[in-house]
């Protein structure tokens, strides 16, 4: 267990052991082309009704009621808010303050620290996605720790990339930061499991099989970090533009379990493929049904399309748990839901197939359609 910092803000740099000395204002540095590929015109969609499910409702009728819901909000939406969900709320609070400190860094000195805390920004992926925002991706080993991915591992999506999966951490500094994050992913994703039981309930699937493919010692689990500067002023006055935070995409792994500070951005296509905004609420998380899941539910569940629009003079600080399976699991619809007919909508594949088959992808493509039957 990690001790959280009496006050975050002046704790040392995480990592590396150093203070900033010079204080810039957090920036993502794009070209003139480069904002205007991710500039977006002003829209105020309408705000998500999102349902709640209470992970703490004790045993009996008032369990099983949260079970039907939670089910109904994946086949809605398959996105859902939890409450009841026990992850500290310090803990929570402590870890973002840590990770806000580290963006506050100045730009050089974020790019020298890239490769030991997994630091990117602008770019997501490999194929030209660019966004307004700079990130961490850590992915989690097998012995819970967090270990940073660089870009040139990662794949397009965020995925833990293989090579993290059980590589050592002694390479890497560790510091408040570190400690941090890796006593938040202990958290949530002891989260992640007890919603994902909850769901089997809900389903009718006897046995633990669900929440054990993310709380495997060979999960391929990780944490993203994201952090949304303000959006930048018009250059000559005038309205500023709506930037492209996160480009529209569905998420790959079973479930991810995000929580962010009370900037709003985050916004998710509804059955219609309408855009909703998702009021943020920092005493809440939220879960989005990842592209696995719907496969395990034979289309039952919908993978979620989402995206981060980014419209505030406030930043957005965002971390996301990413429940994967291990990279060799064999993927294919659940017996118990294949429905009347049986029929399969998905071929069998291993987790890293799909990966591997995802890479080159821009983010706003369907991943699952070479796997369907
Ligand atoms: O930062 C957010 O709020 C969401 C980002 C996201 O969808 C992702 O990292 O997959
Ligand atoms: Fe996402």
């Amino acid at each position: 267990m990690y001790t959280l910092p009496r006050s975050p803000s002046h704790a040392p740099c995480p990592w590396l052991y150093k203070e900033a000395t010079t204080h810039q204002p957090a920036m993502v540095v794009l070209a003139k082309g480069e904002l205007a590929q991710i500039s977006l015109p002003a829209a105020h969609p309408p705000v998500a009704d999102v349902p709640t499910v209470d992970l703490s409702a004790p045993a009996g009728p008032e369990r099983e009621a949260a079970a039907r819901a939670l089910v109904a909000a994946c086949e809605e939406n398959g996105f859902f808010r939890v409450t009841g969900h026990g992850v500290p709320a310090e803990l929570a609070r402590a870890a973002e303050a840590e990770a806000a400190a580290f963006f506050a860094w100045p730009q050089e000195e974020k790019e020298e620290a890239a490769p030991a805390v997994g630091y990117g920004s602008k770019r997501i992926g490999v194929s030209g996605d660019l966004g307004w925002i700079e990130y961490l991706l850590l992915g989690v080993t097998p012995g819970g720790g967090a270990v940073p991915v660089t870009f040139a591992s990662s794949s397009t999506l965020p995925c833990a990339a293989a090579a993290a999966v059980g590589s050592s951490t002694s390479s890497t500094p560790a510091g408040p930061l570190r400690g941090l994050l890796e006593e938040y992913t202990v958290a949530v994703r002891r989260m992640a499991s007890a919603v994902l039981e909850l769901m089997a309930e809900g389903l009718g699937l006897s046995g633990g099989a669900l929440a054990r493919l993310v709380t495997r010692e060979d999960s391929d689990c990780m944490l993203r970090v994201n952090h949304y500067p303000p959006r930048p002023a018009a250059e000559g006055g005038g309205g500023a533009p709506s930037l492209t935070g996160f480009g529209e995409h569905t998420d790959p792994q079973i479930i991810s379990v995000l929580r962010s500070n009370g900037t709003s951005g985050l916004e998710i296509a509804l059955r219609g493929g309408e855009w909703a905004a998702v009021p943020p609420d920092v005493d809440a998380f939220f879960v989005n049904v990842g592209d696995t899941l719907q496969v395990l539910t034979n289309g039952r569940f919908r993978s979620v399309r989402h995206r981060v629009v980014v419209n505030s003079e406030r930043s957005r600080v965002s971390m996301i748990f990413f429940g994967g399976p291990p990279l060799g699991e064999r993927l294919a619809p659940l017996p118990e839901l294949l429905g009347d007919g049986g029929r399969s909508r998905y071929r069998e594949f291993t987790w890293a197939e799909f990966k591997n088959s995802g890479y080159r992808t821009r983010l706003a493509e369907d991943r699952l359609s070479p796997f369907e039957n």
